[in-house]
C-alpha cells in the first residue's frame, strides 16, 4: 500500500524542482535527468518504504507534478509572454513548435498564425514571432539582440573554435571584418572567374542532355543547381574538393551529408539543451563526424596546394595578404570553410530552382526575360561578363520577386533578448530572455509590405516602383524584403550571391529552352509543395526538359 505521505512529499519535491530549474536554467539534459531521477530513491529511503512500486509511484507524481506545474506556469497569466496571443500548445511546451518543425510546414504555419494573431504572435514557452517591418530594426540592427542558443548547435564541440554563424559580439565583428575583405570588389572579381569555370562544365553537361534527343533531354534542376553550388562552393572554401558537375552526380555523398546534417541540427536545435547529450552518446554524431573527417582532409589537401590562378575564400579567410596583426588559427578558417559549404550551396541552388520554377509557370514571363537576356549578351560567349548586369532590370526583377516569394531561409533562427531588461520590439514590451524570431517569408508576403497581390509572383512590381518612388495605390516596402536578413550578422556573401544568380541565370537562360517534363506532378507544377522549411529549405527534384536554342 503506498502511504500519502510518499505522494505528497513527491508532489511537493515536483514543485521544488519547478522552481529551481525556473531559476537555475538547464544547459544540458544530462544534469537534470540524473537530479530528478535520484530524488524518488532518495524519498523512499529515507521514508524507510524502499520496494519498487513505491520508487515507481514516487517518480510518476514527482514528474506529473513538475510537468502540471510547468505547464499551468506557462500557460497562465503569470508568465511575462502572458499578454502575447498565441496557440495554446505552443505557449505550453517547446515539443510543439519542434512538431510544426518536423512536418516541414513552418513558414506555413508562422503565416497562418500571425495571419489570425497580429503582428506579434506566441510560438514557444519563451519565444515570439514578429512580423512587423519595425521589428526588423529592432531586432537585427545595431542596437538589436544577440543569435540565441538555436546557433550554438551549429557548432563543432570538439573544436576551440567557432563559424561566423555561432559568434556573438566582438568575436563576431572581428572575423566579419575579414569575411567582408574578401567580399570586396576585388575579392568577389576573383570568385566570379572560379564560378565561370564550373558554368562552363555545367553548360557542356546540359549541352550533352539537350543534344540527347527526345525521351532522354530530361534532367532534374534541383539536383544540378545544387552539384555546381556545391562545387563552386568547395572551390571557394578550400580550392575544390567537389566534382559534382563533372561526375554527373554526389558520388562522395558530401552532398546529402551537408544535407542531413543541416536538417538533423535545425530539428535538435529546437531543444538546444539536449545537444549536449546527445553528443555524448557514442556514434549519434556520425554526421559530425563524416563533415569534420571532410574538413580536415580538404584543408591539409589546400595548404598543400596553395592558392590557384583565382584568389579563394581561404586565401582571404587565412589573411595570406597579411592585413591582420595577429596570425590566423587554421581551425577559423576551417570551420568557416565548412559554412561557407553549408550556408551558401543550398541557399544559392534554391533561389536558382525556384526562379526557374517560376518561369516554367508563366510562358509569358519566361519569353520576355530571355528577349531581355538576348539584348543584352546577343552571342553566348558574352553572357558570363558581369559588367552587364546592371542592364539586367527585367531579370533582377523576377530575381527579387522569386526571393521575396520564397526566401531560402524562410523563418531563421531566433535572437535572444539579453537578462534582466524588457525590451520594446515593434511597439510591444517584451520580456528578458525572451527568443525573437522575424520570419522573411511572411513578412515578404504581407500585404501591409507588398500590395497588391502579396502572394502573386508579379516581378513588374519591382519595375513600376523604386525605393523612393513607389507606384500609386501600391505598396512596396524596400526595408521589408530581407531574404538576405539585416543588420551586422545578415548573409555575409550577399553580392556574391547576387553574382552568382545573375550570371548562372543568363547562362542558363541564353543558350536553352526549359520545360516541365511532366507538368502536373510534384515534380512539376505542383514542385512548390515540395519545399520544407529545415532552417534553410530543402526541395524535392524538379524535373525538366532542355533544348538546345536556335
Ligand atoms: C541566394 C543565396 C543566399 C541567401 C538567400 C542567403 C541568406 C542568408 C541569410 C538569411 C543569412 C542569415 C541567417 C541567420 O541569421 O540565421 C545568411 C547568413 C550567412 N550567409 Fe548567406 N545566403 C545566400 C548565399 C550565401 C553564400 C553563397 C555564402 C557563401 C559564402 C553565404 C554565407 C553566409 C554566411 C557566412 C552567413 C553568416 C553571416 C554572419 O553570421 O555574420 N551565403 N545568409
Amino acid at each position: 500500500m503506498v502511504s500519502t505521505e510518499l505522494v505528497y512529499t513527491a508532489a511537493v519535491l515536483g514543485l521544488v524542482n519547478h522552481v529551481y530549474f525556473h531559476k537555475f536554467e538547464p544547459l544540458t539534459a544530462h544534469w537534470p535527468l540524473l537530479i530528478v531521477g535520484v530524488q524518488p530513491f532518495i524519498l523512499v529511503f529515507s521514508l524507510h518504504t524502499f520496494n519498487l512500486v513505491n520508487v515507481l509511484t514516487a517518480t510518476t507524481v514527482l514528474l506529473a507534478t513538475l510537468f502540471t506545474s510547468i505547464g499551468i506556469y506557462r500557460a497562465g497569466p503569470w508568465h511575462p509572454l502572458a499578454n502575447i496571443p498565441g496557440p495554446f500548445w505552443a505557449r505550453v511546451s517547446k515539443y510543439w513548435s519542434l512538431g510544426v518543425l518536423l512536418t516541414g510546414e513552418k513558414h506555413v504555419m508562422m503565416k497562418r498564425l500571425h495571419e489570425q494573431y497580429g503582428d506579434v504572435v506566441r510560438v514557444g514557452p519563451n519565444e515570439v514571432s514578429i512580423a512587423h517591418v519595425d521589428g526588423i530594426r529592432n531586432v537585427f540592427g545595431t542596437s538589436g539582440f544577440q543569435k540565441g542558443p538555436f546557433y550554438d548547435t551549429w557548432s563543432d564541440p570538439t573544436l576551440p573554435t567557432k563559424a561566423l554563424l555561432n559568434l556573438r559580439g566582438d568575436a563576431h565583428a572581428n572575423r566579419r571584418r575579414i569575411w567582408n575583405r574578401g567580399m570586396n570588389t576585388e575579392g568577389l572579381k576573383g570568385f566570379e572567374h572560379v564560378l565561370a569555370k564550373r558554368l562552363v562544365i555545367l553548360l557542356s553537361q546540359f549541352d550533352k542532355i539537350a543534344k540527347s534527343g527526345p525521351g532522354n533531354n530530361k534532367l532534374d534542376l534541383a539536383a544540378w543547381f545544387s552539384y555546381l553550388t556545391f562545387d563552386f562552393m568547395g572551390d571557394l572554401a578550400f580550392g575544390g574538393p567537389f566534382n559534382m558537375l563533372r561526375d554527373g552526380g554526389d558520388k562522395d555523398g558530401m552532398w546529402a551529408i551537408v544535407g542531413q546534417g543541416a536538417k538533423a541540427t535545425a530539428i535538435i536545435s529546437q531543444i538546444p539543451w539536449l545537444v549536449p547529450t546527445f553528443n555524448g552518446i557514442p556514434g549519434a554524431n556520425y554526421i559530425m563526424d563524416r563533415l569534420r573527417a571532410f574538413a580536415q582532409q580538404s584543408s591539409e589537401n589546400r595548404i598543400k596546394s596553395g592558392v590557384g590562378e583565382h584568389k579563394d575564400l581561404w586565401y582571404h579567410l587565412m589573411d595570406e595578404e597579411g592585413h591582420e596583426k595577429r596570425t590566423i588559427p587554421v581551425h577559423d578558417v576551417v570551420v568557416d570553410g565548412v559554412l561557407a559549404i553549408v550556408a551558401g550551396s543550398d541557399t544559392a541552388a534554391i533561389a536558382l530552382t525556384y526562379f526557374f520554377y517560376r518561369m516554367l509557370l508563366d510562358r509569358k514571363i519566361y519569353e520576355r526575360v530571355q528577349a531581355e537576356v538576348d539584348s543584352v549578351y546577343p552571342d553566348a560567349e558574352s553572357c558570363l561578363d558581369s559588367d552587364r548586369h546592371d542592364d539586367l532590370k527585367f531579370l533582377s526583377a523576377c530575381i527579387q520577386e522569386s526571393l521575396r516569394l520564397f526566401p531560402p531561409v524562410p523563418t531563421g533562427g531566433p535572437r535572444k533578448i539579453p537578462k534582466g531588461e524588457s525590451r520594446v520590439v515593434a511597439g510591444k514590451l517584451i520580456a528578458p530572455e525572451t527568443q525573437i524570431y522575424v520570419p522573411a517569408y511572411v513578412i515578404q508576403r504581407s500585404p501591409v509590405n507588398f500590395f497588391p497581390a502579396p502572394d502573386s509572383y508579379d516581378p513588374d512590381r519591382w519595375l513600376r516602383s523604386s525605393e523612393h518612388n513607389v507606384a500609386e495605390n501600391e505598396t512596396l516596402d524596400y526595408s521589408a524584403f530581407i531574404p538576405f536578413s539585416y543588420g551586422a550578422a545578415n548573409c555575409a556573401a550577399k553580392h556574391l550571391a547576387w553574382r552568382q544568380l545573375l550570371m548562372t541565370l543568363s547562362a542558363v537562360l541564353k543558350k536553352y529552352d526549359i520545360k516541365f517534363l511532366d507538368p502536373e506532378s510534384k515534380t512539376g507544377k505542383d514542385w512548390e509543395s515540395t519545399m520544407h522549411d529545415f532552417y534553410v529549405t530543402e526541395t524535392g527534384p524538379l524535373m525538366v526538359e532542355v533544348t538546345l536554342r536556335k
